[in-house]
């Protein structure tokens, strides 16, 4: 599973985009289902359909806009992706992870993935939102890894740490951010695990996956997460638990996409709400900083 996309890929997108927007761009938000309305927060907004930008890929999921946003939130230039790619979709994970480069290539500082995800740990409970501490690349484990190929040192080394891929001072910011709102009661954090999809999981794979210490599980972020780390990107993730995987053979629910993206719907606001004061307060940090 070799990279697909070469240097001038991203060169060439990275320099229409530029050409096309004076928004340059320092956090990029990636908005997972049904959660386009993160963007919402921000103002001077500049629209692109991902069908318009040379070499991008589209999306095919319902609760995933595909469209690109620039916008601002009080001083901070930000971008948004209203949908994201997934491996089911029958992308390479050169093209789930193609927009990353392009925002290093922008000059973004730090991404903010967001995501749906089921409750793996039996203290959660639907809605609440997980500050992703760590996380499982299960398709890694089986090859399926979107640094594996070539490595192009232009981005970033061959052999990435990646024990502190979620930034300590992001998660740190972000749970200030929720208290100060009110949201700790349903702030959690814990370990995210990915897994190809597009099924969602047996009970015996869900039983596994609890032994394994993962708190979620869910069918993104992680090659993002990755290929950010690998090009010295700043990372928080953020996933809203929008149903309880079954551990049980008693249980009855069925889990289904329409329930995933109506509590994303319904949680959208709150999440958009924690993002957008997070975003001014890392603006100020920054400030203070330097
Ligand atoms: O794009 P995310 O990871 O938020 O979407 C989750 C995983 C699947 O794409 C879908 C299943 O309902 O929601
Ligand atoms: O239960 C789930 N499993 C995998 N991915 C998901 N995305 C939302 N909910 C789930």
């Amino acid at each position: 599973s070799s990279c697909c996309c070469s240097f001038e890929d991203y060169k060439r997108t990275t320099e229409w985009l530029l050409d096309q927007t004076n928004h340059r761009p320092k956090v990029a938000v990636i908005c997972g289902s049904g959660l386009g309305l993160l963007a919402d927060g921000a103002a001077h907004k500049q629209t692109f359909s991902y069908k318009d930008i040379p070499n991008f890929p589209v999306s095919t999921v319902p609760g995933h806009e595909g469209r690109l946003v620039f916008g601002t939130i009080e001083d901070t230039p930000c971008v948004f992706m209203q949908g994201h790619f997934h491996l089911y979709e029958g992308y390479s994970l050169c093209q789930v992870t193609f927009p990353i480069r392009i925002f290093k290539l922008m000059g973004v500082e730090s991404v903010l993935v967001t995501n749906a995800s089921g409750g793996i740990c039996p203290d959660f409970k639907v809605g609440d939102i997980m500050i992703i501490k760590d996380h499982i690349n299960l398709p890694g484990f089986a090859g399926q890894h979107p640094l594996c190929g070539p490595n192009d040192e232009r981005f970033g080394i061959r052999f990435p740490c990646m024990s502190d891929a979620y930034s300590k001072d992001l998660r740190r910011l972000v749970l200030d951010v929720g208290s100060e709102l009110g949201c700790s009661s349903f702030i959690r954090e814990g370990v995210y695990c990915m897994v190809s999809g597009p099924n969602f999981e047996t009970i015996a794979e869900a039983r596994m996956l609890l032994i394994l210490g993962c708190d979620s599980v869910g069918m993104s972020a992680v090659p993002e997460v990755t290929v950010a780390k690998h090009c010295g990107l700043r990372v928080l993730g953020l996933s809203l638990i929008t149903n309880m995987v079954s551990l049980d053979y008693s249980r009855e629910e069925k889990v289904n996409h329409e329930e995933v993206l109506q509590i994303s719907k319904m949680r959208a606001e709150v999440l958009q709400k924690l993002v957008t004061t997070f975003i001014c307060r890392y603006q100020q940090q920054s400030i203070n900083n330097n």
